[in-house]
């Protein structure tokens, strides 16, 4: 295959320069999600001393180039909601994740994180965990998954999943990277694997309780975007990247409360999945676009057009995970949220078609 080093860093020659004294100043990234749901991102420069959100700056940038905002009243702050130690640049240099308001004092379209940390805030008794499982495909840049011959199909699914050797994984250096980057910055990433899909892999964030879910949920798909740049490869977080026999992508949702977590805890996961049936199509709504692509009932998911759940099932819209099962307590898993849904509106429509809507 023909290398295009055009577009990858070159990250030997760059290291030389990172390693040069900043004469007491910080680089702050501050990072925001966009109309289409990715990340997007720019830098200033800061005095280094030790930021909670509350001491760094509002900032703002030009919503007209993003689709946030028109171009006759194109400024958008930035609110910054969570600080992360910045896994690229090293200490002292920090990562921001901010929210998007409009000049006008009301959020922008696009934060999902505003309303989405009312809900948690609500309801912060309940206790509620959640656990995210990210699955995505890796592509060149004729957009084809890593690893599929030219003009040609790889061989069945089946000895990809976790998958180890040659010819059964590729771009397990981009997977290991990112890991290491999360942990780097405190981002709860639990695990990683090859997924079923040749080219796709998944990560896990969680346990990570009410907002604090989707917060690093995010900063990990940035940290993947900007990782993958590294490498000149691009991530897809699209639900069916390939139509036909093979896996689409999802975000599974774990979810628990204190209740459920408790002895005699399956009697409030039975009575939160009943709640949930007749929300279906609400929460459906919040689960990614082109998700009718992936929920077909086939390649382990539950079809879109009802609502099912089961044991140890992973061809419905809820499993209850067997161990949960027989030690009568844990969590539930909601299988149905697509791979490019919004962690705030997944988390915030789990507990309000749960416990309710706010008044
Ligand atoms: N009590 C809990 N409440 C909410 N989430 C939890 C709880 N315990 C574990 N989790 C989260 O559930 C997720 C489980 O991910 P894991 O990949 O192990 O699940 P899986 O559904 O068996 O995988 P797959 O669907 O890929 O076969 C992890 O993110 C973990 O942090
Ligand atoms: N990729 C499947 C899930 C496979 C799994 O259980 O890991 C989906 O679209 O949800
Ligand atoms: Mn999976
Ligand atoms: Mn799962």
């Amino acid at each position: 295959m023909a290398t295009r080093e055009v577009l990858s860093s070159r990250t030997e020659t760059v290291n030389k320069y990172m390693k040069l004294d900043q004469k007491g100043n910080l680089m702050a990234e501050y990072v925001w999600v966009d109309a289409v749901g990715e990340t997007r991102s720019k830098s200033r420069t800061l005095p280094v001393k030790e930021y909670t959100p509350a001491d760094l700056p509002i900032w703002n940038f030009d919503g007209s180039s993003t689709d946030q905002a028109p171009g006759d009243n194109s400024d958008v702050y930035l609110r910054p909601a969570a600080v992360y130690p910045d896994p690229f640049r090293g200490a002292p240099n920090i990562i921001v994740l901010a929210e998007c308001w409009n000049a006008d004092g009301t959020p922008n379209k696009f934060n999902y994180r505003h309303e989405c940390a009312k809900v948690m805030e609500a309801y912060a008794d309940r206790v509620p965990w959640f656990g995210l499982e990210q699955e995505y495909t890796l592509l060149d840049h004729d957009d084809r998954p890593y690893g599929w011959p030219t003009g040609g199909f790889p061989a069945p699914q089946g000895p990809y999943y976790c998958g180890v050797g040659s010819g059964k994984v590729v771009m397990r250096d981009v997977v290991e990277s990112h890991y290491k980057a999360c942990l780097y910055a405190g981002v709860q990433i639990s695990g990683t694997n090859a997924e079923v899909m040749p080219g796709q892999w998944e990560f896990q964030v969680g346990p990570c309780e009410g907002i604090k879910m989707g917060d690093e949920l995010w900063i990990a798909r940035f940290f993947l975007a900007r990782v993958a740049e590294d490498f000149g490869v691009k991530v897809s977080w699209h639900p069916k990247p390939i139509p036909g026999d093979w896996n689409g992508a999802g975000l599974h949702s774990n979810f628990s409360t204190k209740e459920m977590r408790a002895e005699g805890g399956m009697k409030h996961i039975e009575d939160a999945i009943k709640k949930l049936e007749p929300h279906h199509i609400e929460c459906i709504k919040e689960y990614g676009e082109d998700n009718e692509l992936r929920l077909t009932g086939r390649h382990e998911t539950g079809s879109i057009e009802q609502f099912t759940y089961g044991v140890a099932n992973r061809g419905t819209s809820i499993r209850i995970p067997r161990e949960t099962a027989t030690k009568g307590y844990g969590y539930f898993e909601d299988r149905r949220p697509a791979s490019n849904a919004d962690p705030y509106r997944v988390t915030k429509v789990l507990m309000t078609s749960i416990f309710g809507k706010l008044r």
